[in-house]
């Protein structure tokens, strides 16, 4: 056991939003959240959770992340966990599902469950096993939290190991793992003025064989055209704009799209495209510019 561990995961982007069908696809962004845990030895299980830079965000779901990991081992524990992120939250970049990642995976780190990277002691074959765990054990805790209608398969292995993932999120199984490879790409985030995330399950249902047509694509590599297609439907299905994706294209995005429930679009685009694509848009609301992230969630400190 160590006192404190630091582990960060990522926040990904929606190919193909699982609500409907619950097969989803999602990719990496190096948006993220950086969690940090400390162990009080004192049989208490008192945890106290601090998200820094964020005033109206509640604790509870990272509060509950570390109960979960705790709860598993059938250990009393008192602990800290902190996190801080530059990932937009409640706007459909997976933010839950990176920050339970994130503190799940510090959890296991300080109780000495997970060695990390480059840690002699690494056995892969364990260290995968315990993916799935950290995985598992931070969808319980958004499911806890009534963060999730599918459990979020898609953006939890999306958050967690980078890339591109295409999941069955009733089975949580992966279909199929990709990435974005293109040279010189670049992800732009637009979170629209004016707008929140809609959470309508029941009209999200109502366009499910048009969504199917979307992750068929999707299964097959054509991401851009996925993107764009389950962008449209659910944009038109939860009365988010159409015309931005729209635009988007216009101004030489690649794909551009509405992500997870909203409000927030993403796309990809060629990075000399970038400065014409932010004029573009601009009007609409805050823009991000970030990159795609092939890179697995990882602890960066642990003493
Ligand atoms: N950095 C963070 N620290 C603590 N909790 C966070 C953080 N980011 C997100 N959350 C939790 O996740 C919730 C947002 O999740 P959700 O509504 O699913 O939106 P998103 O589309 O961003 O995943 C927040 O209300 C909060 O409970
Ligand atoms: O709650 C869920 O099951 C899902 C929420 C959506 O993401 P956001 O929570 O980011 O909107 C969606 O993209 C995902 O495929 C499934």
């Amino acid at each position: 056991m160590y006192s404190k561990c630091t582990a960060i995961s990522h926040g990904s982007g929606t190919i193909i939003n699982a609500i409907a069908t619950n097969k989803g696809s999602a990719f990496g962004i190096t948006l993220g959240v950086e969690a940090t845990v400390e162990l009080i030895n004192d049989h208490k299980k008192i945890i106290n959770g601090k998200i820094e830079g964020q005033k109206e965000i509640a604790p509870n779901l990272i509060e509950t992340c570390v109960k979960n990991v705790l709860d598993y081992y059938n250990l009393d524990y008192s602990a800290k966990v902190t996190t801080k992120s530059n990932l937009p939250i409640k706007s459909g970049l997976s933010s839950s599902s990176a920050t339970a990642n994130a503190v799940t995976l510090a959890t296991m780190g300080v109780l000495g469950k997970y060695a990390p990277e480059g840690d002699k002691k690494i056995n892969k074959k364990i260290n995968n096993e315990l993916d799935d765990l950290i995985i598992n054990l931070g969808i319980k805790s958004c499911f806890d939290e009534n963060l999730t209608i599918t459990g979020a398969y898609d953006d939890a292995t999306a958050s967690y190991y980078g890339g591109i993932t295409i999941t069955d999120n009733e089975n949580r199984k992966i279909l199929k793992r990709d990435a974005f490879n293109d040279e010189d790409v670049k992800v732009i985030v637009l979170i629209p003025n004016n707008y929140q995330k809609n959470l309508n399950k029941e009209r999200m249902i109502l366009i499910k064989n048009y969504v199917e047509i979307a992750f068929n694509n999707c299964l097959v590599g054509n991401y851009y055209e996925a993107l764009f297609m389950n962008g449209l439907f659910y944009a038109s299905t939860l009365n988010f704009p159409t015309n931005i994706s729209i635009e988007a294209l216009e101004s030489g995005a690649l794909t551009f799209g509405l992500s997870g429930t909203g409000p927030s679009y993403i796309g990809l685009c060629k990075a000399e495209n970038v400065p014409n694509i932010v004029k573009y848009l601009e009007k609409y609301g805050k823009i991000y510019i970030t990159e795609v992230c092939n890179s697995k969630s990882k602890i960066i400190n642990l003493e």
